[in-house]
């Protein structure tokens, strides 16, 4: 039985533990994953019952506040910091989140001369959370407008816009509305949308799994298709634009994202569609120069051999199962963020925009 989107919340706090919608099992089943402590959380973000860049930023958030008791050592506290830390490697925000939470601690050290969490503490933290939390679905707002006014001023022609998307950018991946999702919410609420071509995403099926559940909540329409076949819709159903999200986008704008958005930039150039990258301030990593030093996440082999409980491949087969990849700064035509545009990215324009 599947619900409406509107009824459920893919991240909540509930004032002692932090509530994720399962994203493992949809859309077939709304289940939803109570973590009580950082390990908790940090397993949700391993297994990917919570996943996308900023919604991982934002479980690690509340993952220091569970790590925090009243009383613990700060070196305690620390321990589970960089325990989080590492639960997936590729998408900035989650450092950058835990960055965030412990320059709180940092400023408790200094003021307060404390080497515990205290009740004055335990709050701040938790303020600071909800903080991260809201203002990611303030950039998501912000950044589907400016998406859709960057796209509405190049359409030529009469037709409404036709996209294409990768993998799952939505409220699911973030703390609300979506990043890429978001700009073609925007469009979709502007009525200036024919539709949206949703790539499955082998191997996890982001795409078909939860983008497509996301739009046809929203009843926007959109048609479904193999990752394959990215090339033959680019050719014969005339996409304006493909727009992605990120997980990380270094100071030239080289940006990694799921696995296959790089080809998808590559045939868009081809077939002369526009390539939108869309995300916000907290997945740009000024501290890396070019896409290469991006570390790419590798995951099981079981992603590949089975779908469901089939196997669809020998068991024993040798798979190379990278999930993300990088897309050169050279073939996007536009970067989205909350504090503003860039057009043809470059170090200098992303340093005018991030330094
Ligand atoms: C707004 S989400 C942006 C990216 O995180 C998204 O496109 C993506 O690649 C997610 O990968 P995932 O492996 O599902 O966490």
């Amino acid at each position: 039985m599947q619900s409406s989107f509107s009824e459920v919340e893919a991240i909540s706090w509930t004032g002692e533990q932090l509530k994720l919608l399962d994203q493992q099992v949809l859309p077939n089943q709304i289940r939803y994953v109570l973590c009580s402590t950082a390990e908790d959380v940090a397993l949700a973000i391993q297994q990917m019952v919570v996943r996308g860049a900023p919604a991982i930023g934002i479980s690690a958030a509340y993952g220091v506040v569970l790590a925090a008791t009243i009383g613990q050592t700060l070196n305690t506290l620390m321990t589970s910091l960089d325990m989080l830390s590492a639960a997936r490697p590729t998408a900035v925000n989650l450092r950058w989140a835990i960055a965030r939470m412990k320059a709180l601690i940092d400023v408790h050290v200094t003021s307060s001369k404390e080497q515990q969490v205290t009740a004055s503490l335990k709050e701040k933290l938790i303020a600071e959370a909800i903080a991260i939390h809201q203002e990611d679905i303030t950039a998501n707002k912000t950044m589907g407008q400016y998406g859709k006014q960057v796209i509405l001023a190049t359409l030529s022609g009469s037709h409404k816009i036709r996209v294409m998307t990768h993998c799952n950018t939505g409220a699911l991946a973030t703390g609300g509305y979506g990043t890429a999702l978001g700009v073609i919410r925007a469009l979709a609420e502007a009525d200036e949308l024919q539709q949206v071509w949703v790539n499955e995403t082998r191997p996890w099926l982001q795409g078909a799994r939860l983008t497509a559940w996301e739009l046809s909540q929203e009843k926007i329409p959109f048609v479904l298709g193999v990752d394959s076949a990215a090339a033959y819709h680019m050719a014969t159903n005339k996409i304006d634009w493909v727009i992605v999200g990120a997980d990380r986008i270094t100071a030239n704008g080289d940006t990694a994202n799921k696995i296959g958005t790089y080809s998808l930039a590559i045939l868009a150039r081809h077939h002369g569609c526009k390539f939108m990258v869309v995300a916000p301030s907290s997945t740009v990593d000024m501290e890396l120069a070019t896409g290469n030093e991006i570390e790419i996440e590798c995951r099981g082999n079981h992603e590949l051999v089975m779908l469901g409980e089939k196997n669809v491949a020998p068991e024993n087969t040798v798979v190379s199962n990278p999930v993300f990849d990088v897309t050169p700064a050279s073939l996007i035509d536009m970067i989205v963020t909350e504090r503003g545009v860039i057009e043809n990215p470059s170090l200098a324009k992303m340093q005018q925009l991030f330094c």
